[in-house]
């Protein structure tokens, strides 16, 4: 139940631990997106080519910050695509530099991007050994891809075979399990207290199934993993709302074109940068509990990865519904905003 005398919020900033950025046109229109209302991001490293050496993400770093509008305070955290030729020594210098955040793996094929990704496990155990012992995070994409899997098994597929065994092999290894879609991933990571997070889109606490497929197709509610069946959407708003310390927001905010995400075989990804902050704290008002939306949304996060949180605040304020664009224009094509489909009480006001 919403609690109704509860009409303002004041929350430390937050932070996305994963976030899309692109680059170039796109870029520059999304980034203040989501620099207006977080002070870091988890940054994705799935351009083309990937992100992959400490020099091409000091590099990627460089055209972020020189994309970041006057007067906007944002730091990006960067991630190295692992590939089975990534160099042990490399991930170390670029996590001693400061450059490199967390290392992101993507299973070779899972989504966008993600040809150059790990087929052979074995062959990146190197680089899992050496994060383990400087205490460097890995982001995982968490689906098989195999053919012969239903898309709707492939997450929790991913933990039986491949997470558990890797996660043996490298108990010290600080695991973030990204856009978990499951009630299997919650129940996981519940269990499983030690080196294992979830980060958590804003889509996947709104929207399951029926809303892609229901009714005719809805491309703009497409992404990977995709969502799953109801039962599965509330374990999700329960993990997020629960004040667990290891679920924390990672908005999977991946913008693609109108014209990537409309035809025969469009692109996977929501663009939810704009709105985010309004959806959460609809959600978790609706779920009674706005006062765990800094935790999730401020606090877990930084704690997960060893960072300070963010002295600055922000005020969430509740009023008439909240406008915002279908989408918005972007050098390579208009992006569709995230529709929640209904009406977003909560505005940050400061
Ligand atoms: N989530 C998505 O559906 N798409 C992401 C890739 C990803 O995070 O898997 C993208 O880069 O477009
Ligand atoms: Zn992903
Ligand atoms: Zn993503």
């Amino acid at each position: 139940m919403p609690d109704k005398n509860l009409t303002s919020l004041t929350i430390r900033r937050p932070d996305d631990w994963h976030l899309h950025l692109r680059d170039g046109a796109m870029l520059r229109a999304v980034l203040p997106e989501t620099a207006r209302d977080f002070a870091r991001a988890i940054v994705m490293p799935n351009l083309v080519p990937p992100v992959v050496t400490g020099a091409q993400a000091a590099a990627y770093r460089d055209r972020i910050m020189a994309a970041l509008p006057e007067g906007m305070d944002f730091t990006p955290l960067m991630t190295l695509y692992l590939t089975e030729a990534t160099d042990p020594a490399d991930v170390r210098a670029a996590h001693a530099a400061g450059i490199a955040t967390a290392v992101k793996l993507y299973p070779a094929g899972a989504t966008t991007n993600s040809a150059s990704g790990v087929r052979d496990f074995e062959k990146v155990r190197p680089v899992l050994e050496a994060m383990a012992e400087i205490g460097m995070p890995l982001c995982v994409h968490g689906e098989v891809t195999n053919h012969d899997i239903d898309i709707f098994d492939r997450e929790a597929v991913f933990i039986d075979k491949i997470l558990k065994p890797l996660r043996k092999k490298v108990p010290d290894l600080k695991v973030v399990m990204e856009h978990v879609t499951t009630q299997d991933a919650v129940d996981y990571v519940r269990d499983n207290p030690k080196n294992l997070a979830a980060t958590i889109t804003t889509h996947h606490l709104i929207i399951n199934r029926n809303h892609i497929l229901a009714g005719g197709i809805k491309p703009h509610f497409y992404c990977l993993p995709v969502a799953k069946r109801e039962t599965h959407r509330i374990a999700l708003v329960q993990a997020a709302v629960s004040g667990d310390k290891r679920f924390f927001l990672g908005t999977d905010s991946a913008p693609h074109t109108d014209d990537a995400k409309l035809q025969s075989c469009g692109c996977a990804g929501i663009f939810t940068a704009t709105n985010t902050m309004s959806c959460l704290a609809e959600v978790f008002d609706v779920a009674g509990a706005l006062r765990k939306l800094e935790a999730f949304t401020s606090l877990n996060g930084p704690m997960f990865y060893g960072l300070p949180p963010n002295e600055a605040t922000i005020t969430l304020t509740k009023g008439d519904p909240v406008p915002y664009p279908d989408r918005i224009e972007t050098g390579d094509g208009p992006v569709t905003l995230f529709n929640p489909g209904f009406d977003l009480h909560w505005r940050v006001t400061g």
